[in-house]
């Protein structure tokens, strides 16, 4: 049996767009529905959905029957966590607050197996190597992990650069929220500043021939981020879907009281 292909590495390397939706419902159920919806990626959100490996690893299962491929963001880019979430059979994986080369480069040697990697060998065990019927896990698994690092502050910005010169690192993850909050202005990633910074990253991460993303439920941020090369593009968020539908729908028949 082979290692399954990442198909969402293999839009990304071809230069697609592909339009994704945050998980933070941290539910199987809801995310098998999610799953369901069309989306071509989905984050199962570790950093600020309630979750853990063995709700995250419930929502890997129920979406390998989905076309949305599932993206993994682990809550901080420590080892023992990713080790962890690679062989609970993530391919993909979200490592926020990533604000220097040093820690971008431990990453890459942390999801890369030796002898060019630190990745623990233990997928005899793993469901990432179907309980070893991917015989030949140990020397495949590594063309098929996609590796995100996201780029949310200032610290950040400056070592852009220096990070995108990393081989290994996959795409840039612009995290809109945090940067607003670390450039002052909590709460508002529309100031004109934040989007300048936004625009002005996610063309350099194009430029330099990684896969750009970010995190939007303003249209017209979205299509400036897809003008600026935006590939991965998250577009709601499961908390956000639900959460404002069922005030809009209380509103709608309280009112008629
Ligand atoms: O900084 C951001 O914005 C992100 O990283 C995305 C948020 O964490 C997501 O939870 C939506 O607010």
């Amino acid at each position: 049996m082979p290692v399954p292909i990442n198909t969402f590495k293999k839009s990304l390397s071809a230069g697609d767009t592909v339009f994704g939706c945050w998980v933070g419902l941290a539910s199987p159920f809801s995310a098998e529905l999610m799953g369901t919806a069309g989306f071509d990626w989905l984050v199962i959100d570790g950093e600020h959905g309630p979750n853990d490996l063995r709700s995250i690893l419930a929502q890997l299962q129920v979406l390998e029957a989905s076309d949305s491929h599932p993206v993994v963001r682990v809550p901080v880019g420590e080892t023992y966590l990713i080790k962890q979430m690679l062989d609970a059979g993530a391919q993909t994986l979200l490592v926020p607050m990533v604000e220097s080369a040093a820690q971008a480069r431990q990453l890459v040697r942390d999801v890369t197996y030796p002898p060019h990697g630190d990745r623990g060998v233990g997928y005899a065990l793993s469901r990432s190597a179907r309980f070893s019927q991917i015989s030949d896990y140990g020397t495949t698994a590594d063309a098929q992990i996609c590796l995100l690092v996201q780029v949310e502050n200032l610290k950040g910005l400056a070592a852009l650069d220096e990070i995108l010169e990393i081989d290994g690192i996959d795409g840039v993850f612009i995290g809109p929220a945090d940067l607003a909050a670390d450039m002052g202005h909590m709460g508002n990633a529309q100031h004109p500043d934040v989007q300048a910074a936004i625009m002005d990253a996610l063309r350099r991460i194009k430029a330099a021939g990684k896969a750009p993303g970010i995190l939007s439920t303003n249209d017209p941020m979205t299509l400036d981020a897809l003008d600026a090369g935006a590939q991965f593009v998250a577009v709601g968020a499961d908390v956000l879907l639900l959460s404002h539908s069922a005030q809009a729908l209380a509103k709608k028949w309280q009112s008629t009281k």
